[in-house]
C-alpha cells in the first residue's frame, strides 16, 4: 500500500507549565481534506508545525509520504502556518516566483504556474504591488498562493481564511477542491465551523492537546456537537 501524504501517531510536544501535545494520532489520506477544530490555545497550531518539522516531537512519529522530517519530499508539500514568508520589498509577482522557484520550479514552468495562481486568487491587479503595501487579506492571498503554486500533493492550512473577504474565502475553498479532486491531500485548521464543513471529508476535535472526537461535516448542528464534545472533555479533566 502507498504511503499516506501524512501519517501522525503518539504524537507528544510538551511546554514548560504542561501545555502542548499529548499523544496525537492523525492521518490525511490523498484526494482529502482533514480539518483540525478546536478553542483557542487547543494544539491546532502546535500539531501543524510539529507536521512540518518547525517543531521537534517530545515523541512519537510524523511520516510525510512514509519519510520522517529529516528525509521528507518537503517539495511535494505546501504550507501557511505561523504567517507567510514573504520579501515586504518585492512585488506580489516576484514574491510569487521567488515561492515557485523555492518550490524547485524553474524558467517557464514557474512563470506559467505564477500567472496560474495569480488567476486562480484573483491577484493579478496587485501582481506589480509591491509587497508591504498589500493589504492583510491580498497578502494572505499571496501567501496561500506561494504554498500552491508547484501542485503539493500535501497542503498544510493554519487557519487560512482569517483575514480573507467573503471572496478570497470562496476562491480558496475552489483552489483546495480542484486540487483534491486530483489527489492532492489537505489538512487545515479553521474556526469557522460551516466553512470547514463545506470543504471536510474528516473534522477531528482538538481539545487540550489531545484528539477528543470527530465531526460529521454532513451534520446538521455541529456546532452544537462541537461544544458538547470539548464541554464533555473539560469536565472529565476537571473530575
Ligand atoms: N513556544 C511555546 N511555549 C510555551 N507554550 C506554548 C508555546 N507555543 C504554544 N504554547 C501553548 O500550547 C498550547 C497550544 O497552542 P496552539 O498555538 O497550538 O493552539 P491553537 O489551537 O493553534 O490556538 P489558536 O486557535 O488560538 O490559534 C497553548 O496553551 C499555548 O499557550
Amino acid at each position: 500500500m502507498a504511503d499516506l501524504p501524512l501519517q501522525v501517531r503518539d504524537l507528544v510536544r510538551t511546554f514548560p507549565g504542561g501545555a502542548g501535545l499529548h499523544g496525537i494520532d492523525l492521518d490525511v489520506a490523498p484526494g482529502s481534506v482533514h480539518a483540525l477544530v478546536g478553542l483557542n490555545g487547543a494544539g491546532k497550531t502546535t500539531l501543524m508545525k510539529a507536521v512540518l518539522g518547525m517543531l521537534r516531537p517530545t515523541s512519537g512519529t510524523v511520516r510525510v509520504f512514509g519519510a520522517d522530517a529529516a528525509a521528507a519530499r518537503w517539495d511535494a508539500v505546501g504550507h501557511v502556518v505561523a504567517g507567510a514568508a514573504t520579501y515586504a520589498e518585492l512585488t506580489l509577482r516576484s514574491n510569487l516566483l521567488a515561492a515557485a522557484r523555492w518550490h524547485g520550479l524553474a524558467g517557464a514552468r514557474a512563470g506559467d504556474a505564477v500567472d496560474r495562481l495569480l488567476d486562480e486568487l484573483d491577484l493579478a491587479r496587485y501582481a506589480r504591488v509591491r509587497t508591504s503595501r498589500l493589504s492583510d487579506g491580498n497578502r494572505q492571498r499571496l501567501a496561500l498562493a506561494g504554498a500552491l503554486v508547484h501542485d503539493p500533493a500535501l497542503v498544510v492550512l493554519d487557519e487560512p481564511t482569517n483575514t480573507l473577504d467573503p471572496s478570497g474565502v470562496v476562491l480558496l475553498r475552489e483552489t483546495l477542491l480542484r486540487r483534491v479532486a486530483v489527489g492532492a491531500a489537505v489538512l487545515v485548521s479553521s474556526h469557522h465551523l460551516d466553512e470547514v464543513a463545506r470543504i471536510a471529508d474528516r473534522i477531528t476535535v482538538i481539545n487540550r492537546g489531545r484528539v477528543v472526537g470527530a465531526l460529521d461535516p454532513r451534520g446538521l448542528d455541529i456546532e452544537r456537537e462541537f461544544f458538547a464534545i470539548v464541554h464533555d472533555d473539560d469536565q472529565r479533566a476537571s473530575r
